[in-house]
């Protein structure tokens, strides 16, 4: 890895669970971070802007850091770090349920592999097991990783959760509105929130919409309010987001199929066509601004159709999706 080496991509946003799809399911979403990596003779510089650029530490615990340092572990590289420039463009907020830690941990590591030899590089494989691990879960990672719709699983192993992911092809009809609020709730105290435990008519009950959902995102629309009804976890969390909660059961009273994206607190519908989305726009328009007007203190809330991203992470000069392995 000579002094000079760069790498650049882009990577998209995420939105997991989708209702029922808990730590399964995730669409990757047309909003994007981008990231330069420059191998250097010494140190650790940073140059960052945009969303996160004046809270994340600039420190070897940054998360694209720890990410490249993960990818060079994999690769069988420990050892002291080498100078390094990261330049990163953030457009995806943090901790709103739009996936920016899954991105963050995926530009670093997809960089990190990309920088070294031909043959030390990671397969696809290796990027989802790697970037799940260091995320926990891999619901976001995978979308992110192949672009469009991602169903994800752990196969059981002796030294943990082996993970695997199978793409979906979604309906074109589908499009997506999200809703981010300006306040912020962590993943790791929304994920404490979940009972260890669900009684088994509720877990038959979700397994059966997490299915329909498949067949809705996949040919159906038609479908998408019945089959994003969750039993899992989106009650559990009310309480860190209650403007969310409001929000998501004024928009499913409506008939739109609206959910919590994430672990919060942003809304996302999936409307089942384009003349849908723009009537489920303005209505959160509608309901945020009738909050606002209720309680000054009421969250604002930025609202935005997204396209499906197709392509996942992208090395920007090569002007393609990471090679397929
Ligand atoms: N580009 C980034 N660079 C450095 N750190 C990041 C970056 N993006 C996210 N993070 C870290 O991840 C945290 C947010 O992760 P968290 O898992 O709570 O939410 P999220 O990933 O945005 O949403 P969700 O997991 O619900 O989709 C931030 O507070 C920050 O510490
Ligand atoms: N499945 C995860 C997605 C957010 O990272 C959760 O809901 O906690």
């Amino acid at each position: 890895m000579p002094v000079g080496a760069r790498v650049s991509l882009r990577v998209p946003a995420s939105s997991a669970n989708l209702g029922p799809g808990y730590d399964t399911m995730g669409l990757a979403l047309g909003l994007y971070d981008e990231l330069t990596v420059t191998r250097t003779a010494e140190g650790l510089a940073f140059e960052l802007e945009g969303e996160g650029a004046q809270t994340v530490p600039r420190t070897p615990e940054h998360l694209i850091v720890r990410a490249i340092r993960a990818a060079w572990a994999a690769a069988g590289l420990t050892g002291e770090l080498p100078g390094l420039g990261i330049r990163a463009r953030g457009r995806i907020p943090h901790s709103r349920g739009l996936g920016s830690s899954a991105s963050a941990i995926l530009a670093g590591v997809v960089a990190g592999s990309a920088l070294l030899p031909e043959d030390l590089r990671l397969s696809e494989q290796a990027l989802l097991q790697v970037c799940s691990d260091l995320e926990g879960h891999p619901d976001n990672v995978a979308p992110s990783l192949f672009g469009g719709l991602a169903i994800s699983w752990g196969e059981e192993h002796p030294e943990g959760p082996r993970w695997r992911s199978a793409r979906v092809p979604v309906d074109p009809r589908v499009h997506p509105v999200v809703a981010v609020p300006d306040y912020e709730v962590s993943t790791r105290l929304a994920r404490e929130l979940i009972p260890a435990q669900v009684p088994h008519a509720l877990a038959a009950a979700d397994a059966g919409r997490a299915a329909l959902l498949v067949r809705a995102l996949s040919g159906a629309p038609e479908l998408l309010p019945a089959a994003t009804r969750d039993y899992l976890h989106q009650e559990h969390r009310c309480e860190a987001m209650v403007p969310t909660a409001r929000m998501v059961r004024a928009l499913r009273d409506r008939g739109f199929a609206a959910v919590v994206s994430g672990a919060g607190p942003s809304v996302l519908v999936l409307a089942e066509s384009a003349d849908r989305a723009e009537q489920a726009a303005r209505e959160m328009r509608h309901l945020g601004a009738e909050a606002a007007g209720q309680d000054p203190a009421a969250p604002h809330w930025r609202i935005e159709g997204l396209a499906i991203d197709a392509s996942g992470v992208t090395l920007v000069d090569e002007e393609r999706p990471i090679r397929r392995r």
